[in-house]
């Protein structure tokens, strides 16, 4: 299976790249795993509505260059449909069973995905009803993909 992480800016926090780099790495015992980081556009405070979405669209624009053909889209979003960690994992299961064999997950930027992007995508998956920074969503996500192919596996996992 290949996975890829398509995300907006460039990661800063030191904390936050070693956890990506420790659970990448535990990852990549099960899955290809590529993070790919697509320039994010400056948004400063009081932007009218119509600036925003010209930055959301060029920022979706990067993204939609960097997603495969083939790929199964999950695009991250707080309003998108909320799983457990089991359901996750029968979800690339059943992916991998239909020969899908690329998954591109999706993460916004600081405004959030352009329209584009979610037509794109075949399915959203949100992490609460609460917003992360997508710095922070990015340590998550990487985290619960290792999770998922662990229940996959039937391996143990904590709890
Ligand atoms: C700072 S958030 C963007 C907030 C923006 N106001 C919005 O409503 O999308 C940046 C990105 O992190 C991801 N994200 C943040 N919180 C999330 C959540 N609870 N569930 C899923 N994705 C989330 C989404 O991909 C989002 O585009």
């Amino acid at each position: 299976m290949n996975i890829s992480i398509i995300t907006v800016g460039k990661l800063k926090e030191k904390y936050l790249k070693q956890g990506i780099e420790e659970y990448t790495k535990r990852l990549s015992a099960y899955a290809k795993i590529e993070i790919i980081e697509v320039p994010d556009e400056k948004a400063p405070e009081n932007l009218s509505d119509a600036d925003m979405q010209q930055i959301k669209q060029k920022e979706g624009e990067r993204i939609l260059a960097k997603v495969h053909p083939d790929a199964h889209v999950i695009a991250l979003a707080i309003e998108g449909r909320m799983l457990t960690s089991e359901q996750l994992a029968d979800n690339i299961d059943k992916l991998a069973t239909y020969g899908k064999s690329k998954i591109a997950f999706i993460i916004g930027g600081s405004l959030g995905l352009a329209d584009e992007v979610m037509k794109r995508a075949d399915e959203s998956l949100s992490f609460s009803k609460m917003t992360f920074p997508h710095q922070l969503m990015r340590l998550v996500l990487v985290e619960q993909v290792y999770r998922a192919f662990r229940i996959v596996r039937g391996e143990p996992y904590h709890k």
